[in-house]
């Protein structure tokens, strides 16, 4: 079956993030990377970020070498990363689809990557360690540059240090085999994420399709010096519906294994997320009430919420008469 509605020329935008910096919001390079990340949001809930700070010689080493070495331990060992919620350790053995993945959680940590490493090597594993944990630092640079770019591009600057105070960051690392739908390919079916950001890192075999308006996909090339960034339930509610999240799914036309690494931001543990008072007016009523990370994340999860067409608004959205008023 062949693809039944793809856009032929769409393409996701490349922004360049070269030389950019968080300590320097002002300078007009800064400007012109904020004006087209805001635009590529608001119309696709994402782009690509051609970011320096995460070049071939760290990339290669984390797709190539810790990646396959990590989904090479016995399942025994890959499963000891557990979670209390749902999605926040291994996942795996999902009916219908060649796939695994782990995650590391508060990855920007040296400690934490160290405590998770240890979880599946008992001797430790500091090559690992030291990979991962660069990767997630760098990443953390660029994510905290979108979401300020974000932030500013809705006059909230002033929120900035909160709202990133208010996230905590992890790196998810997945292996997809062939996929078992030979027909349609489709390794991850269509969803969109419910954190605040991913940044998603292919490597030699590509895969992430992302949903252009009018329904087509859009396939990301891989490529060695971009990121795919994208935005999330949790970034709709904090901008009042301002940034959709991203529609995304990953369909596998080849043979060979697939790696792919998400650098993710989420409210820590307990925190509300709220729409900022300045993006309430007439024009934009409140669409979210404040929403309870964790709890929205149980309920998106569990067979009540499997049965809404759209969770979040099921959720958190603002009642008819509460928008009216
Ligand atoms: O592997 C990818 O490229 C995307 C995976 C994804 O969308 C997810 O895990 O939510
Ligand atoms: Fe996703």
């Amino acid at each position: 079956m062949g693809r039944p509605s793809d856009s032929q020329e769409a393409q996701v935008p490349r922004i360049d993030f070269r030389g950019l910096e968080l300590a320097r919001p002002s300078s007009p390079e800064w400007a012109a990377a904020r004006s087209e990340a805001a635009a590529a949001l608001r119309r696709l809930g994402c782009f690509e970020a051609v970011y320096g700070g995460v070049g071939a010689d760290l990339k290669g080493p984390l797709m190539a070498r810790a990646a396959p070495e990590l989904f090479a331990l016995p399942l025994g060992a890959k499963t000891r990363n557990a979670s209390d919620h749902p999605f926040l350790g291994y996942i795996g053995n999902i009916p219908g689809m060649a796939y695994e993945s782990l995650r590391v959680a508060d990855a920007p940590d040296l400690h934490s990557v160290d405590k998770f490493a240890r979880l599946l090597w008992p001797q430790g594993n500091p090559s690992f360690c030291n990979i991962v944990w660069t990767y997630a630092k760098r990443m953390q640079e660029l994510e905290q540059m979108v979401e300020r770019m974000i932030l500013e591009s809705l006059g909230l600057e002033k929120y900035f240090q909160s709202h990133i105070e208010s996230l905590e960051y992890a790196v998810r690392l997945s292996e997809y085999g062939v996929p078992l739908d030979r027909e349609t390919k489709i390794a991850m079916q269509s969803h969109v994420d419910p954190n605040m950001i991913t940044i998603i890192a292919q490597h030699e075999v590509g895969g992430l399709e992302v949903q252009a308006e009018d329904g087509s996909w859009i396939a990301v090339e891989p490529s060695p010096d971009s990121f795919v960034v994208m935005t999330g339930e949790a970034f709709a509610v904090r901008t009042n519906g301002r940034l959709p999240p991203c529609r995304h799914r990953v369909r596998i036309t080849g043979e060979k294994k697939r790696y792919s690494a998400l650098f993710s931001s989420r409210p820590k543990d307990g925190c509300v997320v709220q729409v900022p008072e300045e993006l309430v007016d007439d024009e934009h009523p409140l669409l979210y009430k404040p929403c309870d990370y964790n709890e929205y994340i149980k309920f998106r999860f569990s067979e009540e919420g499997k049965k809404v067409k759209d969770t979040l608004a099921s959720f958190c959205g603002a009642k008819k008469e509460e928008i009216a008023a």
